[in-house]
């Protein structure tokens, strides 16, 4: 499942994260992928373990706190804190999958990436090329969202971004266990919880039809959940 997230970051938090960004180093974005993603990965990113990542990840990760539309996708354990990236002119990441297990920095602790995500921090009219595209059972999926907005994807997708032709595309992205290993499973969670969403915007919260189905969501993530 590929969800979008419009506005997770506020126009301010977006100008505030490139301004920051504007005045820090980049180093090869070689330096966190395994061996298949090194090979055809050709970017730039800010050193995880900086300063200026740790502040901006606290940015995102708020941003992601606030965001039901996030929480309801995703239904995170735990969520690695967001690294920053950026393609310029001729950069390209070809087709990989992401690698399984992480660490977090830190802690040392592993988390299994089930959910990968991105969040656009340059105007789609600022560049050319630099299509997030991903594939899953239904085809090609290309996004290419507003700067500030979110794609939410399944991290067991194979994905690339296209060739940057003109101007630079900067991002930021990280990854979610989930507490719902399936993306499938994490599907019907989703679609249900929206259909509540909208049952509960015509009937009382305390008609038996609202009660029951929200009781069965509950039921179902009970049913499906490792934590
Ligand atoms: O830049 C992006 O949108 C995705 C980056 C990516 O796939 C990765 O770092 O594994
Ligand atoms: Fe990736």
């Amino acid at each position: 499942m590929l969800v979008t997230i419009p506005d997770l970051l506020t126009p301010e938090e977006v100008a505030y994260i490139r301004q920051v960004l504007e005045g820090t180093d980049w180093v090869d974005g070689r330096s966190t992928a395994g061996d298949q993603a090194a090979k055809v990965k050709n970017n730039l990113q800010v050193p995880q373990d900086s300063p200026v990542a740790r502040e901006l990840s606290g940015i995102v990760m708020r941003a992601l706190g606030r965001s039901p539309t996030y929480s309801s996708a995703a239904l995170p354990l735990h969520v690695l804190p967001p690294m920053f990236n950026r393609y310029d002119e001729g950069m390209t990441f070809g087709a990989h999958v992401d690698g399984s297990i992480r660490v977090i920095p830190g802690t040392g602790q592993r988390i299994r990436t089930d959910i990968s995500t991105t969040v656009f921090l340059t105007p789609p009219e600022d560049y050319d090329g630099g299509e997030l595209v991903v594939h899953d059972t239904y085809g090609e999926h290309r996004v290419k969202l507003p700067a500030g907005h979110a794609v939410v994807y399944p991290a067991t997708s194979l994905h690339s971004v296209s060739p940057v032709t003109r101007g630079s595309r900067w991002a930021s992205f990280f990854w979610a266990q989930s507490m719902v290993r399936d993306d499938w499973r994490r599907h019907m969670l989703y679609d249900l919880d929206q259909s509540i969403m909208r049952i509960r915007s015509m009937l009382p919260d305390d008609d038996p039809a609202v009660t029951g189905i929200t009781a069965h969501y509950h039921n179902m993530i009970r049913h499906w959940s490792e934590i």
